[in-house]
């Protein structure tokens, strides 16, 4: 059990009063076009969203079929014509009115994310910094969006111009809801373009919050909306004529279905997909460092974290001291009701999805894997959270490179620890995976550090730390884990288009 904190100023609903593990009840519609929340059309599809730390029943999530769709897109397009003719500074603004709500209502946002996802209180708290950081560090960006002036012969000349794409979709992954939400309307919106995102259909309550931030930090009605729905929804806005960029954040499967659907509109992806990240601890390292470095590379909400460092490879001569600490602090990780601040680890997003990671568990252990800690379905004490969705985490040992544990995401708290004896050797192992999200490091010899950087083949590398995501930073994958970029300068490039302007001073010399 634990103590409720101090009560934070209210959103607009009611539900969000006095949110503790086991009470919210969400009514209001989730659905936010052209300003305002919409009531779904037909109910008949609807699906149960779950409370992850006590299996409750927390609302439902109603699809929206093509016609809502279509109302979202329009409404979308409507505000694209008005908000791309601001100036960048007129931008910034807005949006850093909109950075400040989320500041000032840090807590309740925090607190409705935990009810939807099940991660911990804390890590939610450091979710929507990094939303509003996000959105912060855009309006910086907007106004020094700017093209380039280009001299040519006799006087004449050219310029760009960046331009935005028009709307865009954002389709979100369940892990990190409200704040995915934030990463793609942060530099579509600096940019001036429009968005209709999609959250997952297993967490539709969060994203609705931004869009209410956004109108009452007064952007046009219709720049940020949101519609509810899976794959059938996902592939309506895909497919939908006025949208000119997808940007998605989910598994690699439905990464390249998206491919194919923008594929036949010519529109713009950013893929965001799926990770086995190796993280190598050299003999050298500094120790205490490089496992708090594993554990934050594999136990962040519940392990449920795209670029986690999965793969851990150890060298030989520190893997009996690196392993007792690990496992021993891997034990001591307090999990359970996932609004007590005391909590580390709360509940995975669903029962379906703590079963696959229970089997892959099982099946790591039929591969000769040896369990040296957690793996198990953990049923806390206080009663109302007996039916929740908690793993303990898990420390696998005598694991080889041909397991299932090590070459498959298993998005769940699991590391698997693996022995290494060369550079080269770790090398050719850390990169034989079609995956590369991430990568980490440690060691004290900064050469190697930075020879090993370069050649693991991943958009990220740590060197001596895991899991930092400064928003200055991009953020993005090679291979299968996708292409485009999120956060940091370059994210721009990904929501603009450049035009070309050639001024002729002088007169035309025609050849005919
Ligand atoms: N690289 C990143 O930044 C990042 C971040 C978070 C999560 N992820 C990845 O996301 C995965 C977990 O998330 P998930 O289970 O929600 O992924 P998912 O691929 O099942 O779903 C992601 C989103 O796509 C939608 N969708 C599903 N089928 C679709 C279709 N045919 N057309 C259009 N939309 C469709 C879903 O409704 C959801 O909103 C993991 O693989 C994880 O690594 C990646
Ligand atoms: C842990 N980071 C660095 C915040 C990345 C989260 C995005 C991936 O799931």
């Amino acid at each position: 059990m634990c103590t409720r904190m101090a009560q934070q100023p209210l959103l607009s609903l009611p539900e969000f009063q006095s949110v503790s593990t086991g009470t919210l009840l969400v009514k209001e519609p989730l659905n936010f076009w052209g300003g305002a929340r919409v009531k779904p059309k037909d109910t008949k599809n609807s699906e149960p969203v779950y409370e992850p730390a006590t299996g409750r029943v927390l609302c439902d999530m109603i699809p929206c079929g093509e016609e809502e769709v279509d109302e979202a897109i329009k409404s979308a397009h409507s505000a694209y014509l008005k908000w791309s003719k601001l100036s960048g500074m007129e931008r910034a603004r807005f949006m850093l009115e909109a950075a400040r709500i989320i500041r000032e209502r840090r807590d309740e946002i925090a607190r409705a994310e935990v009810a939807n996802n099940g991660k911990s209180i804390t890590e939610a708290q450091v979710d929507i910094d990094v939303a509003w950081q996000c959105i912060e560090y855009y309006a910086g960006i907007a106004p020094t969006l700017s093209g380039q002036h280009i001299q040519l012969p006799g006087g004449s000349f050219a310029y760009t111009r960046r331009e935005p794409l028009g709307v865009c979709v954002g389709i979100g992954a369940w892990n990190y809801p409200f704040q995915i939400a934030a990463w793609k309307s942060a530099p579509a919106m600096a940019c001036g373009n429009a968005m209709v995102f999609k959250p997952s259909p297993m967490t539709p309550v969060t994203a609705v919050m931004l869009a209410e931030i956004y109108k009452e930090a007064g952007v046009p009605d219709g720049l940020f909306n949101v519609v509810q729905g899976g794959a059938e929804t996902g592939g309506l806005l895909c497919h939908h004529p006025m949208v000119a960029k997808v940007s998605f954040t989910g598994s690699v499967p439905t990464g390249k279905k998206i491919m194919e659907m923008a594929a036949k509109g010519v529109k713009q992806v950013t893929l965001e997909l799926g990770g086995k990240s190796p993280l190598i601890i050299f003999k050298d390292c500094e120790l205490e460092n490089a496992i708090k470095g594993a554990l934050m590379a594999n136990f962040l909400t519940q392990g449920e974290v795209c670029c986690n460092g999965t793969r851990v490879f150890v060298q030989r001569e520190i893997m009996p001291q690196f392993l007792e600490e690990v496992v021993k602090r891997t034990k001591a990780i307090p999990v359970g009701d996932p609004m007590c601040e005391a909590t580390r680890m709360g509940a995975l997003i669903s029962k379906p999805h703590m079963e696959k990671v229970l089997g892959f568990i099982k099946q790591a252990k039929e591969q000769g894997a040896k369990v040296l800690c957690g793996g198990e379905q953990f049923v806390p004490n206080d009663p109302k959270l007996k039916d929740g969705y908690f793993v303990s985490p898990c420390v696998l040992d005598n694991c080889r490179d041909d397991m299932t544990c090590v070459k498959e995401e298993i998005f769940g708290p699991v590391m698997s620890v693996l022995p290494f004896d060369t550079e080269e050797e770790v090398l050719q192992r850390a990169n034989n995976t079609t995956f590369g999200l991430a990568s980490g490091v440690f060691t004290r010899d900064i050469a190697r550090a930075h020879r090993v950087a370069e050649n693991l083949q991943a958009g990220t590398c740590y060197i001596n730390n895991y899991n930092v995501g400064p928003v200055e930073v991009p953020f993005g994958g090679y291979k299968m884990s996708g292409f485009g970029r999120e956060n940091g300068q370059v994210t721009i490039e990904y929501y603009s288009q450049l035009k070309t302007v050639v001024v002729e001073m002088g007169d035309v010399e025609s050849i005919f």
